[in-house]
């Protein structure tokens, strides 16, 4: 049985404004294991980078921590993330346990700091010795197929698939047990999303790290790399499965659609061929009552628009959060 590397308990996670609140991440369980890769999939605006921010405790105003708990296994021992601010576990935890390649991580470094700054920068925060972590930088520059002597040079100086390996190779210098990757493959043409996968497979093959979270729009890449796949919607998990048997049988109506409506189906879905989930996904704000998803789902039936579904096991390993798989509806 391999262990949890972080667990989230109910956690909730809003963008409090002036009069209203995004209600972006909204009652989230779940856990990732030690080695393994989990990858995160919803249409745009359905809360998977606020989800990212939310494990690794980077709360920004307005985005505010409004219930629930994350606990992240360091050394053996739970600590409880959601406990400490972020400043505690940025000084304690960012880099070193956990780590992340952010959206548009090309751009993440200072266009005129030579590189080789960031690596002194962290020596120095975490009390190491700089020439020992530079050489070690070094070392990881030429893992992830950058010359080592690039390290001093200036990020502009850097084509942006690159760059943004540089951000990888600085990223993980600590050795961090959990990397979260947000999109890292959006921006970049194929050659380059293809040495990407394989830097990180790589990566967590070596273990410098032990698990990720990739986050993504592409099932194709999910299909890839990863072990099990969490399917978000409205700032709900409404499915939680392996990446095999979610594609072979996805039980939630928003998955099937999802699935469904890709551009480069999966052999699986090519057989049942391409559609469109009707309607649009809800304003987080003020979101519907019940099944988030029941104005758009074709089975919706009353209980859907009254309680929200669960997220439950139905199958081992297999849950999902869909009243037409819960015996019990009232
Ligand atoms: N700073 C903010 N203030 C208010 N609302 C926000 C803020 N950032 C994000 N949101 C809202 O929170 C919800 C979730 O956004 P999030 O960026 O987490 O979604 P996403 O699934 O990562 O989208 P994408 O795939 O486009 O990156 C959206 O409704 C978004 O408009």
């Amino acid at each position: 049985m391999k262990e949890i590397l972080l667990k989230a308990e109910n956690v909730r996670a809003y963008y409090k404004l002036e009069k209203v609140s995004v209600k972006a991440v909204d009652g989230l369980s779940f856990e990732i294991l030690e080695d393994e890769v989990i990858g995160v999939v919803g249409e745009s605006g359905c809360g998977k980078t606020t989800l990212s921010n939310v494990i690794f405790m980077n709360m920004v105003k307005p985005l505010t921590l409004v219930d629930g708990k994350i606990f992240l296994r360091v050394n053996g021992e739970f600590v409880e993330l959601s406990s400490m601010t972020r400043d505690e576990v940025k000084r304690k935890f960012w880099g070193k346990e956990i780590t992340i390649i952010p959206q548009a991580a090309m751009n993440a470094l200072m266009p005129t700091i030579r590189m080789e700054k960031y690596v002194r920068h962290l020596a120095e925060s975490h009390g190491i010795d700089e020439e020992e972590l530079l050489d070690k930088a070094r070392r990881r520059f030429e893992e992830v197929g950058l010359d080592p002597l690039w390290i001093k040079r200036y990020p502009f100086e850097l084509s942006g698939g690159m760059r943004q390996r540089a951000v990888i190779a600085i990223a993980t210098i600590l050795n961090p047990s959990l990397l979260i990757a947000d999109e890292p493959t959006s921006a970049l043409d194929v050659v380059n999303q293809k040495v990407l996968l394989k830097v990180l497979m790589q990566m967590k093959r070596q273990g410098i790290v032990k698990s990720i979270i990739f986050i993504t729009h592409d099932i194709a890449t999910v299909r890839q790399i990863a072990d099990r796949m969490i399917i978000m919607y409205a700032g709900k998990i409404v499915e939680f499965a392996p990446v095999e048997s979610l594609l072979e049988k996805p039980l939630h109506p928003y998955t099937q659609g999802l699935f469904n409506s890709v551009l480069t189906p999966e052999p699986e879905v090519k057989k049942r061929g391409i559609t469109t989930i009707p309607g649009a996904p809800p304003n987080l704000i003020n979101p519907p009552s019940g099944c988030r998803f029941h104005p758009r789902c074709p089975h919706a039936m009353d209980v859907c628009k009254e309680k929200e579904p669960p997220l439950t096991e139905i199958e081992p390993g297999r849950r999902v959060a869909c009243w037409l798989y819960m015996e019990e509806r009232a």
